[in-house]
């Protein structure tokens, strides 16, 4: 199984459907994925997790439910994850992880990909959106410095791609490919 994660709004319907060409968005409303779907393709099951984080229009005990349903998935199904792909916006998430951490909180993104390594879970960072980012290593390495990336890791841990516009997808394909446990 490979599960895709990341924040609300940051592409993942989008990648997932460059990746395999199958939609896997069923909420009604746009933008808002809410249980995760999963969907076959070459043989292996794809899962789109619900978008974690703020969205708009929804309460925060909402957020939070997702958030803990996300969590337990992941924890039931540790031992079938081959590989999470945590999608992030590079445009966005710079600022909202410094936001979270002016207020004493651990950022999402960061406690997110700290807990898929607790549980061994090999991780690849899709860094979208870069179509809007003007220095994207610059990005890169401010998110590998706050997720605890070691610098000599970055290159087999992030890849900047964009979903929209095709750009990396290669990249990431391969990237991915050689971080499944087999
Ligand atoms: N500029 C830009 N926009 C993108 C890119 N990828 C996705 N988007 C846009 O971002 C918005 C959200 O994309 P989705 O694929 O629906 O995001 P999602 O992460 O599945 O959203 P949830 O359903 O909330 O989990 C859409 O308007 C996309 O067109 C990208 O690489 N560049």
């Amino acid at each position: 199984m490979i599960i895709f994660a990341g924040r609300s709004n940051v592409g993942k319907s989008t990648l997932i459907f460059r990746l395999t060409g199958k939609k896997v968005r069923r909420g009604k409303r746009p933008g808002v994925t809410r249980k995760p779907v999963e969907i076959e393709w070459r043989g292996k099951k794809i899962v789109d997790l619900p978008g974690f984080g703020f969205m708009s229009g929804l309460p925060k005990h909402v957020q939070e439910r997702i958030k803990d349903e996300i969590v337990h998935f992941i924890e039931d199904n540790a031992d079938e994850i081959e590989l999470a792909v945590l999608v992030v916006d590079g445009k966005a998430a710079p600022e909202i992880i410094e936001r979270w951490e002016k207020r004493g909180e651990i950022p999402i993104d960061v406690e997110f990909y700290q807990f898929l390594r607790e549980l061994e879970i090999p991780v690849v960072v899709a860094v979208n959106k870069v179509d809007k980012v003007k220095n994207v290593e610059r990005v890169v390495h401010f998110l590998a410095e706050k997720f605890g990336v070691p610098y000599s890791e970055i290159p087999e841990t992030f890849v900047p791609i964009s979903a929209k516009f095709g750009k990396n997808l290669d990249e990431l394909r391969r990237l991915m490919e050689k971080k499944i446990r087999s």
